[in-house]
């Protein structure tokens, strides 16, 4: 007989003790982002396609599970990616003018398994700044980032950074059309040399020439971003780059000591909605990134409100799997009898902050996540704690 219980490829149960794990680290990121004042928002899980994939590429749709709504026979997306949603929501219907900061945590599903992933399924918690066009912006979400690794007991990070403009700019005033562009992107996104030297023959030597120097720029920043102005056109969107690379780069090394940082400016990781200063970060034992972000700032016009937008975001899945164990809670156990000092001293401590548990009858308490240490014992008419 089939095993009904089979779940399909690449999706998981999260059992008690993972569970609790990631509910903690759920709760203390979103009061850690309280704290730097960034307003909590829950987008729906499904919506219809076409407004749920507005303003991004065609990778995110490849990454999109679909599905027809039976109401109104139209074809709904169940989100891979909540980044976009959030900027919808910032675009359309908060409609504030200055900074506003949204941070988010909810399930999202991908039609294939990422690159390097063994799960469809994320718990994707992140943070999105939006009405902030400078650097200031990039580095407080790189800080909240690192503070969000900290937090989970990861403290050595490797961070890349990358800039979606730097193909842009080499190929500017090259009338070069768009679906071109993009394959040109994925070529560099997989490092594959041989197939970018072909497009670079269609190409001036110039650009040819830094089309084909991009999949070596990669390394230290101050090397980087030294060989990147000799080898790179000089045009301003290439300035505009190489200056924004170079702000967020000497803030970011400010911010924590065991901070490793580097460039790879043909590490095209990020979605193709990605717009300017990208980021991934890498911690020990993950051969690929832990979280991702950066500038996605046309998403939110395509919803009728351009606003400059930067933010990271990260799978709490991966993270908890990643994160210390925590150790197991103690607990206390009470018989279920029909006694009411016993119901109001179970009361009291468990308001106290106590984990109270009933045995029933026949019941071994085999639990994951707590250790029965104590129970409670009459003492004449009173209930007392005592260790077992
Ligand atoms: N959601 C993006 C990362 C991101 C968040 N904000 C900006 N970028 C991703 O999964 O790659």
């Amino acid at each position: 007989m089939m095993n009904r219980w089979l779940l399909p490829e690449d999706i998981a149960d999260v059992l008690p003790a993972e569970a609790r794990k990631v509910e903690t680290l759920r709760r203390a990121m979103l009061d850690l982002y309280q704290s730097y004042g960034y307003e909590l928002v829950a987008p729906p899980l499904l919506e219809f396609l076409d407004s749920l994939l507005t303003g991004t590429g065609s990778d995110l749709n490849l990454q999109t599970f679909k599905l027809v709504d039976q109401l109104s026979g139209r074809t709904l997306g169940l989100r891979a990616d909540m980044t976009p949603q959030v900027a919808r929501i910032d675009a359309h219907l908060l409609n504030r003018e200055g900074v506003t900061r949204l941070c988010y945590a909810g399930s999202v599903a991908h039609a294939r398994t990422p690159v390097g992933s063994s799960a469809r399924e994320e718990l994707q918690l992140g943070a999105e700044i939006y009405g902030c066009a400078t650097w200031e912006a990039d580095v407080e979400a790189i800080s909240l980032l690192l503070k969000t690794l900290s937090l989970a007991g990861l403290n050595k990070v490797h961070l890349d950074l990358s800039h979606a403009g730097v193909l842009v700019g080499i190929l500017d005033g090259q009338d070069i059309a768009k679906e071109d562009i993009a394959a040109i992107y994925s070529l560099l996104q997989s490092k594959d040399r041989p197939r970018l030297a072909l497009w670079a023959k269609c190409l001036p030597t110039e650009s040819a020439d830094a089309l084909m120097a991009l999949t070596e720029l990669n390394g230290s920043c101050s090397d980087v971003l030294a060989q990147a102005k000799q080898v790179l056109p000089k045009n301003k969107l290439i300035d505009e780059v190489l200056s924004q690379l170079t702000k967020i780069f000497t803030a970011a090394s400010l911010l924590s000591e065991e901070l490793e940082l580097s460039i790879d400016l043909a590490d095209l990781r990020g979605y193709q909605y990605h717009s300017g200063v990208m980021f991934a970060a890498y911690v020990d034992s993950l051969p690929q990134p832990i979280a991702r972000g950066g500038r996605y700032d046309h998403v939110g016009q395509a919803f009728g409100r351009s606003r400059p937008a930067t933010g990271f975001s990260i799978d709490l899945l991966t993270l908890a799997s990643l994160s210390p164990a925590i150790g197991r809670k103690s607990a206390i156990v009470a018989p279920w009898i029909n006694d009411v000092e016993l119901l109001m001293k179970i009361s009291d401590l468990r308001h106290g902050g106590e984990v109270v548990i009933q045995a029933m009858s026949g019941d071994t308490l085999q639990t994951a996540e707590y250790l029965c240490d104590r129970e409670l014992v009459r003492q004449g008419s009173l209930w007392e704690v005592k260790k077992k």
